[in-house]
C-alpha cells in the first residue's frame, strides 16, 4: 500500500531530522513510503497545500483532539484500507495547527496523545508508529 506522509516545512530541529530519516529509511525499505514537506505560509495556506498533497488519499488528519487509539487499533485501519486497494495520506499541520477546512476533510482524525506536541516531534512519533505497524504486518517481533 502507499503511504505518504505530509508535513508543513522541514524539520529544523537536529533530533527531529535524525529521527525521521532513521525511521523513513526503515519504511522505505518495504513499503511505497513517500514524505511530503509543504511550504509554510498562513495556515490557510498551509492547509490547502495539505490538502493538495493528499489529493485521491484516504486523509488521516493528525490533531490532538483526534480519536486516541493503540498500536493494534491503527494496525487493523491501516490493514482495512490495504485490503480496500486504498492509498493513505497522514496530514501533520504547522504551528497554527489545522483549519477546521482540513479538519472536514478527513476520513479520520488521529491523535497521538491529549497533549500537543511540536510537530516536528509529531512527525517523528507518527513514523516510529508506522514503522511499528509495518513490523507487525512483516511478523517481525518489534511490536511487544
Ligand atoms: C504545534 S501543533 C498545533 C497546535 C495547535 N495549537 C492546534 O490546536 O492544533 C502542530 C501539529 O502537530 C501535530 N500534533 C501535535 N500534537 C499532536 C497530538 N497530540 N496528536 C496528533 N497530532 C499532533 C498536528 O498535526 C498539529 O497540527
Amino acid at each position: 500500500m502507499r503511504i505518504r506522509v505530509c508535513v508543513v516545512g522541514r524539520p529544523r530541529l537536529e533530533y527531529a531530522r535524525l529521527g525521521l530519516e532513521e525511521y523513513a529509511s526503515r519504511l522505505r525499505r518495504s513499503r511505497k513510503f513517500e514524505l511530503i514537506h509543504v511550504r509554510e505560509g498562513t495556515q490557510a495556506q498551509e492547509g490547502q497545500r495539505l490538502l493538495e498533497a493528499s489529493e485521491g488519499f484516504v486523509r488521516v488528519v493528525l490533531d490532538e483532539r483526534g480519536q486516541l487509539v493503540d498500536t493494534l487499533t491503527l494496525y487493523k485501519k491501516l490493514s482495512d484500507w490495504e485490503m480496500a486497494g486504498e492509498k493513505v495520506a497522514f496530514l501533520i499541520g504547522g504551528a497554527e495547527g489545522h483549519t477546521e477546512q482540513t479538519r472536514s476533510q478527513a476520513h479520520w482524525l488521529l491523535s497521538l496523545s491529549r497533549l500537543t506536541l511540536q510537530h516536528e516531534l509529531a512527525l517523528v512519533v507518527l513514523l516510529e508508529q508506522l514503522y511499528r505497524v509495518e513490523t507487525l504486518r512483516r511478523g517481525e517481533p518489534y511490536h511487544r
